[in-house]
């Protein structure tokens, strides 16, 4: 057993009565967002290409992409420039390319300039990031036992037919890192198959995805559904809280995956990445927690729906055995709604996305099955959002917003300073400012000034919980929070006359979620 002072220590685990390898526990009763583990870089991250166009490749400051405003930790007017040499990675300041040349890149710079116009993965590399920094010496032998240590689930690749391509993945990686005089193919392999099934994912302070990190301490957090941690990223800077109140000794997990999703699909993702069946406190829980939940018992469907969903049985017969039963058909119709949202994910045309997101939401709706919070109806919503924003329909995703505001974000996330939470209010705060500011008549009486001055108070609060109070994050809402509400002393005079104008919109919110 590791023991150290940082509020966790590392020994083995047992899930749901399984062994699952290594995993943290704390060493002391912790408290609703209290820091744990603060990582000032962790050893390797690796944008996505996408982002390598628009994103520093040492701080992470994603310079384009923003949803109105609400990435506002972002400073006004930052841009990135190319590496002149492999004309691959950019950074926003000579200070950020010089950390980065020194951290290593000064040894694959010349390497990469060959292959300056291909497309390489991110794993590739990440993976080729380590192999080079170990080489020349800026990877120590403790942190290189730490990741050799990790579990490549080289096995569970044979198994699923995925192996050929970890090979071929890592044939180029040898070859582009030109490590092949200190790691043989086996090992690269390895290492390349362990980047797969260790890495997280690396966020924006607001979650947006920008690639991915390994870490080969907070490798070590083992997964739940029902997680009592969370990660937060603010720039490189990488930090584990913890979501709920944990006593001494107890485990400390993360979710790798989106938990508000319904549990077939919560345990298909887990066995296809990480090679798992969960066993965590919500899976046991099997259909009966929240996640599982519909408006309206499935032997209650109307005909039309029921002959849908045994339409869909009929084509996917495969996937059902025997007699269609009323569960199988609310799973068809699930299954059907959860395609139109991977539709969606791959839908580049804003206007296109919305189109079958209303499609896929009315589907919801008219067949009455699902709960405002049921998943893909919140995920559906989300999208929804981000897509009006796009295309510049500001009233209309306000509306969505409110309702989110209303069903959703309670529900799915009661914690109040979950960091999905305290982001998504964020984003609504800033809509409604701008609305304020356009001059838009939203509703009768409704004052979008004072609705967002009244979420920006909110998040105020909570944001030094979600992300800490020295983050870039909570920063920005600090600021924007005092400018605010400067502005409505000047227009009420006294505070009590402010916070009672405030009071009387906070009915009309509610009633814009309907
Ligand atoms: C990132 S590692 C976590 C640390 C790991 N336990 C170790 O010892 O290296 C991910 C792996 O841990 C195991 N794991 C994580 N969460 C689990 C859970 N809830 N139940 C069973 N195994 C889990 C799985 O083998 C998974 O592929």
């Amino acid at each position: 057993m590791s023991q150290n002072d940082h509020g966790y220590y590392i020994k083995d685990s047992i899930i749901g009565g399984q062994a699952a390898g290594k995993g943290f526990f704390s060493n002391r009763d912790l408290t609703s967002g209290e820091p744990i583990v603060t990582i000032q870089r962790p050893l390797m991250a690796s944008l996505e290409s996408e982002r390598l166009k628009d994103t520093c490749a040492n701080c992470y400051i994603w310079t384009e992409g923003s949803s109105i405003g609400s990435r506002l930790y972002v400073k006004k007017g930052i841009t990135v420039q190319m590496c002149a040499g492999c004309k691959r990675f950019r950074y926003c300041s000579k200070a950020c390319q010089k950390e980065a040349w020194n951290r290593g890149h000064k040894h694959e710079c010349k390497n990469l300039k060959p292959v300056a116009d291909r497309e390489l993965p991110k794993a590739v590399l990440g993976c080729m990031e380590i192999l080079v920094r170990r080489k020349h010496g800026l990877i120590d032998d403790q942190m290189w036992q730490l990741l050799r240590h990790l579990d490549s689930h080289i096995d569970d690749f044979k198994a699923n037919g995925n192996f050929g391509g970890i090979e071929l993945m890592a044939r180029g990686t040898s070859q582009f890192s030109a490590t092949q005089d200190t790691f043989n193919e086996d090992f690269v392999a390895q290492m390349y198959a362990r980047i797969l099934s260790n890495s997280m994912t690396l966020v924006t302070p607001s979650f947006e995805p920008l690639g991915i990190l390994i870490d080969a301490l907070l490798c070590h957090l083992n997964h739940s559904c029902n997680p009592n941690t969370y990660i937060v990223m603010d720039g490189p800077q990488t930090q584990l809280r913890a979501l709920r109140d944990i006593k001494k000794d107890e485990e400390l997990f993360i979710s790798y995956i989106d938990p508000t999703m319904p549990l077939t699909r919560r345990q298909s993702e887990l066995q296809q990445r990480w090679f798992f069946e969960c066993k965590c406190s919500k899976c046991q829980l099997g259909l009966s927690s929240q996640e599982d939940e519909w408006a309206i018992k499935p032997d209650t469907l109307t005909t039309h729906y029921r002959k849908l969903a045994d339409e869909e049985i009929k084509r996917n017969q495969d996937d059902y055995t025997g007699a269609p039963t009323d569960e199988q058909r609310a799973a068809a119709l699930q299954a059907k709604v959860f395609h139109l949202y991977e539709e969606v994910q791959q839908q580049p045309d804003p206007a296109e996305a919305i189109r079958t997101i209303e499609v896929a939401i009315a589907f919801c709706t008219k067949s009455n099955l699902w709960l405002a919070h049921r998943q893909p109806l919140p995920a559906l919503r989300d999208d929804l959002i981000v897509n009006m924003l796009a295309v510049g329909n500001y009233e209309g995703a306000w509306f969505e917003c409110a309702k989110r505001h209303r069903h959703v974000i309670l529900k799915l996330y009661p914690e109040i300073h979950h960091p999905i939470r305290v982001v998504q209010t964020w984003q609504m705060a800033m809509l409604a400012q701008y609305l304020a500011s356009a001059g838009t008549e939203v509703a009768l009486g409704a004052d979008m000034a004072l609705i967002a001055a009244m979420l920006i108070n909110t998040i105020n609060v909570t944001s030094k919980m979600s992300h800490g109070s020295e983050s870039a994050f909570a920063k920005s809402v600090q600021q924007k929070f005092s400018e605010v509400e400067s502005e409505l002393l000047g227009k009420f005079g006294s505070k009590d006359a402010m916070n009672a104008a405030i009071q009387r919109q906070v009915k009309l919110l509610s009633e814009m979620g309907k």
